[in-house]
């Protein structure tokens, strides 16, 4: 349970927070949220015990929380200088700042700005009132700024419908160097901009087993896997460069796809299948260089903002995790759950594979398949099962279309 208080100035946005926060339990994307007054000037959200509170306009910010600025008038400040800002603000909230070409909002994410862009922005109420519904129901800051504009633009596109932004075509664009007004608009990146990745085969994209030896590689393609990724989390793993040999030649042995995981310098110079990175990595690895080598490119996103992120680069497949709570890994973010994951997957639809992740086994593979992912990643689920045969087996009765019966 959380609660959002709202001062008397912004009772107005119940408006859309009652339909908002009906359709959120409607599709279960979060727990129940108890609506308030706030005594103070600002909104205040309580989740589990941790206050954060929100200021709009000239109203001050005290204590933990984001100042939103969603005003403008003009003369506006540039794109550039706002980036700036923000860098150096994180509390700042921009929301709707014109730019040459449409509307950007602005958020800060460790020591950068990052920033969505849209050419229409919808109106100013129904994004502060998305703003505030998504972070109390516990969506992360950069999700509850990319819902927001999704749902300004969606009241739009809807014809005044007030309901939960489902397509794309709401949804804004984050601003990447791969993003072609990027440069007119004065926003720079560090990543580079890249073509679209090489495509994987969907009929070898279902089970996809991830393990940390080469040993355990040529086991489940032995087991008759097709997709699978090598991850040893230890750089200086002294025998990391025979592993990687050793994966790609059985790989090749069994026609099967075989990532490696982080080492994309290794797995170029290798000739690897594919790669997987994490966001974090996207600012740091060569991705031109990777795709000019003909690797395929899976990436790892845990929500809206990092989904829309990852589309930009067109990669071979986009990871949703973590599903569910897992022990293989300490994950800064919260479990998605299936509904999440279910949204996730009809706003990203065909445009790329997905693959589930995150404590997933047997008993839960049916619901997630259902959800329409294209494959689910497990690490434990094969890699700690009394039979890994037995397993694979059972999971491949599961991972199958109707289409296909
Ligand atoms: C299929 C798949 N999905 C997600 C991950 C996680 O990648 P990343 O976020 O880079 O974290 P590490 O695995 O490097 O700890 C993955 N490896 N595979
Ligand atoms: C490696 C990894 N990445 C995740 C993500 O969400 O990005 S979850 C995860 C571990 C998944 O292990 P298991 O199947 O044992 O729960
Ligand atoms: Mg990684």
């Amino acid at each position: 349970m959380s609660t959002l208080c709202l001062p008397e100035q912004q009772t107005p946005l119940l408006t859309h927070i009652e339909p908002l926060l009906a359709a959120a339990e409607n599709y279960q994307l979060g727990e129940a949220v108890e609506l308030g007054a706030s005594r103070s000037a600002v909104v205040d959200i309580v989740i589990e015990g941790q206050a954060i509170s929100l200021a709009f306009g000239d109203t001050k910010l005290e204590g933990t929380g984001y100042q939103v600025r969603d005003l403008w008038v003009a003369p506006y400040p540039s794109l550039a200088e706002m980036q700036q800002q923000v860098a150096n603000q994180p509390q700042l909230v921009v929301l709707g700042l014109p730019t040459a070409t449409g509307f950007a909002d602005i958020w800060h994410h460790n020591g950068e700005a990052r920033a969505n862009h849209c050419h229409q922005m919808g109106d100013r109420e129904p994004a502060q009132a998305m703003l505030l519904a998504s972070l109390a129901l516990d969506y992360p800051l950069e999700d509850a700024v990319t819902l927001a504009r999704a749902y300004a633009r969606s009241v739009v596109y809807q014809d005044g419908l007030l309901a939960w932004p489902l397509e794309r075509q709401c949804f804004p664009r984050p601003l990447t160097a791969n993003h072609s007004e990027a440069e007119v608009l004065g926003w720079s990146s560090k990543e580079v901009a890249v073509k679209p990745f090489a495509k994987t085969d969907p009929a070898k994209l279902k089970l996809y087993p991830v393990v940390d030896t080469a040993e355990w590689v040529e086991k489940v393609l032995e087991l008759g896997v097709k997709t699978t990724q090598l991850r040893i989390k230890d750089p200086s793993e002294p025998t990391l460069p025979q592993q990687v040999e050793r994966i790609i030649a059985a790989g090749r042995e069994h026609q099967a796809q075989v990532f490696v995981n982080d080492y994309w310098q290794l797995a170029i110079a290798s000739q690897a299948y594919g790669v997987h990175l994490g966001q974090e990595d996207l600012e740091t690895a060569d991705l031109a260089a990777i795709q000019q080598a003909g690797l395929c490119l899976g990436l790892s996103t845990h929500g809206y903002y990092e989904i829309l992120r990852a589309a930009e680069f067109a990669p071979s497949y986009i990871a949703l995790g973590h599903i569910y709570p897992t022990t293989t890994k300490q994950m800064p973010s919260k479990p998605q759950g299936l509904s999440r994951l279910a949204l996730y997957q009809q706003l990203i639809g065909d445009m790329f594979p997905t693959v589930a992740i995150g404590g997933i086994d047997l008993s839960r593979a049916e619901s997630v398949w259902q959800t329409g992912v294209s494959s689910v990643a497990v690490v434990r689920a094969v890699t700690q099962a009394e039979d890994p045969q037995a397993a694979v087996d059972a999971f491949n009765r599961i991972l199958v279309r109707p289409t296909e019966q």
